[in-house]
This record gives C-alpha cells, structure tokens and sequence, in this order.
C-alpha cells in the first residue's frame, strides 16, 4: 500500500535528469525519451557546467532593471512582424479561443545575434547589457543543442544518416525562428485593473518551435501543465482540464542552489517524430487566493527552432517510423519556417487585425 503511494507520485512528477556527465550519455539519452513521450517535460540539473549560475542571476537582473523602466523607452522598441521586440501588458494572447483579455504579462524578445550584435533597436538599458545577453543566447543555444544530441543518440537516429548529429545539424548555421524571451508577470495592484474572473498570466497553449529552456526564480511559482495522458480528444484547455502545478523546485532539488531547467518539447519537435515527444499545453496562473501585494513573476524563456529552410522531412529513427506505420500519416513536408508563422499568426490576431498581411511577414529573418 504504501509503495504503490510511492510510485503513484514518483509516476506524476516531471523527472529531474542530470546531464552535467555523471552518468553514460546513452542512459542519459534513453532517459530524456523517456521525460519527453511521457510528461513533454522535464527539469535539467547541470551542476552549473554547461551555464554557470551567475549568468541566469544576471540575466534576471537585466530582466528587472529593463521591465521597471518607463514605458515611454520600452515603448522605443516595441514588438513588430519580426516577433522581436517588447509587447506590453494584455498585447499576446496565448490561448485566443478561451480568453476575453490578453495574458497579464509583459515580455521582450530577442531574435539572432550577429558577432555579438543583436539585430533590432534596444532600450539604452538593455544597450549597455548587449554583450551578457549575447553571451547568453550563446548559454542557451549550446545547451539546446546539447539536448538535441542527446535526443537525436535516444531517438537511435541511423549512424549513416547522421546519427547523433541529425537534429543538432539542422539547427546550426543560419537564420533561424530562435528567440530568447524575459517575462514579467506583475503581481496585483491595488490600482490595478485585475479581473478574477478574467485575467490569466499567460493563456493555456503549446509551444511552437523544437525545445523551449525555462528559467524560474525561487518563491514565484504559477506554471501549470496538462499531463499528456490526462489529454482528451476534445482538446480541453479549460478550467476543468487536469491543471498540475509545476514546482520551480521539484522534490529532491530543494537545496539546490538555483533551480534546474525546464525543458519541453515545441509542436514542431513533436510533429517531426509523430507525436512520440509530447509538446504539452502549458500555462501561468496566478497563486491561489491571489490579492493585491502579491509576487510578481520573471521568468525567462529560450525558445528553440530548426534553421528556418529545414524542411522537416521524416526522421531517419525507427521509433519515429514505426509510429507514421501506426497512425497512417507520417510527418508533412513544410519547412519549419512555414511551421512557424502559422503559429504566430493565431497569437498575434488581435495586434495585426487592422493589417493582416504584415501577418504573414512573421518568420525568422
Ligand atoms: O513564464 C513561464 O513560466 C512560461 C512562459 C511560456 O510558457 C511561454 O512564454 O511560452
Ligand atoms: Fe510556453
């Protein structure tokens, strides 16, 4: 009895996988394919070797300096068709069909870096941090690429067709949808215009792209998933739906100290292997009973994409294969470039209703 109330509860929780080398990579690998066709998450311990804490700590400073400055200077750099930029409070909305407000967030975006430029107008505050922002671009497209080995070894990708460099090599070299993000999600003011019934951080969606990278702070809880094995055919993102909060430290971390990654799998990673990776809907709620005086929230986000001309043909892994055989489709033929302006399109509606054409300019760049 009570070991069944163990495993019970070690089978509803997101795995925490070390990948910092203690452990043979191919068991790590098998480990990761695991996490992914089972929740579509996962946390990463690296033990601070592939991205050293202070880094995420600063980032986080940049966040804060950059979200308190007036909104007059944010305003100079404001989110256009290029997905780069800042969107202010209530501008994304991330689950369109369910929400009659935009999320209660504001976010900035940062498309590619060239020799350590980025390439779209910035804040003078954020100007004067281009270099640390750079160098953790780079932190974080390292460490998506370090996953994707170690997916592409776990996917038994075939050795003459690549192998452990199948999914890397189709994300190096070239313009890309890549897009590192900082969110702040406000606590409640007084004078606020927060609505109970109505106001969601961020909207109940999947993401777009291969992998996302989630940096969380201690004490600012609020992401919750749909456990893929709870999902439904009706797709019910609704308040009903199996919500299960995801912990900033999962049990056995807590003395961590700074909390693990998150990983989880994009919709195109998880079209590209006929849906064995799960890309689970996710979104941010605000804690229990919220009142004014709250937390406010940051998180940071990298959001991993293929080079935009990949075209996402089938992967060369039996696994991935064996399931086209079972479910009669198999991948289709578009380029992840295609892939993701659709997606951006159903976000970004509201802001682009009076043109929709400068919709379809959405795209890496
Ligand atoms: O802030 C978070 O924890 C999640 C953000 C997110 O899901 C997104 O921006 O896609
Ligand atoms: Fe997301």
């Amino acid at each position: 009895m009570f070991k069944m109330a163990i495993q019970e509860r070690s089978q509803g929780q997101i795995p925490v996988i070390d990948i910092s080398g203690t452990k043979p990579e191919a068991e790590i690998a098998e480990e990761l394919v695991q996490a992914a066709s089972t929740y579509g998450f996962l946390y990463i311990k690296t033990q601070g070797k592939d991205m050293p804490i202070a880094a995420i700590d600063g980032m986080f400073d940049i966040s804060k300096k950059f979200f308190s400055s007036p909104e007059e200077e944010k305003g100079r750099c404001k989110i256009t068709e290029n997905n780069r930029g800042w969107s202010g409070m209530h501008t994304e909305t991330l689950d369109a069909k369910n929400q009659r407000v935009g999320d209660f967030k504001e976010a900035m975006n940062f498309g590619e870096f060239r020799g350590g430029k980025v390439q779209q107008p910035l804040t003078t505050s954020l100007k004067d941090h281009e270099a640390d922002l750079s160098s953790f671009h780079n932190y974080c497209h390292n460490m998506m690429l370090k996953i994707l080995k170690l997916f592409s070894i776990g996917l038994k990708i075939d050795e003459k067709a690549g192998g452990s460099d199948w999914i890397p090599a189709r994300h190096r070299d070239g313009p890309s949808g890549c897009t590192l993000r900082l969110l702040y999600y406000p606590s409640i003011s007084p004078a606020g215009d927060y609505q109970p019934l109505v106001d969601i951080r961020a909207g109940a969606h999947s993401d777009y792209g291969s992998i996302t990278l989630l940096f969380q702070r201690p004490g600012q809880p609020g992401l919750e998933i749909i456990p893929p094995s709870t999902r439904t055919t009706e797709r019910n993102f609704g308040p009903t739906a199996a919500w299960t909060p995801v912990p900033v430290f999962p049990p056995g971390t807590e003395l961590d100290p700074s909390p693990p990654i998150l990983v989880n799998i994009g919709d195109l990673l998880s079209h590209w292997t006929n849906d064995l990776l799960k890309s689970t809907v996710h979104r941010v709620v605000f804690p229990k009973d919220a009142k004014a005086g709250g937390e406010d929230r940051y998180s940071i986000a990298y959001f991993g994409h293929p080079v935009g001309e990949t075209v996402l043909e089938p992967m060369p892994s039996e696994m991935v294969k064996t399931l086209a055989v079972a479910n009669g489709s198999g991948v289709h033929a578009m380029t992840a470039d295609e892939h993701l302006v659709g997606r951006l399109k159903a976000t970004y509606l509201g802001m682009y209703k009076d043109d929709p054409e400068k919709i379809e300019k959405f795209a890496s760049v």
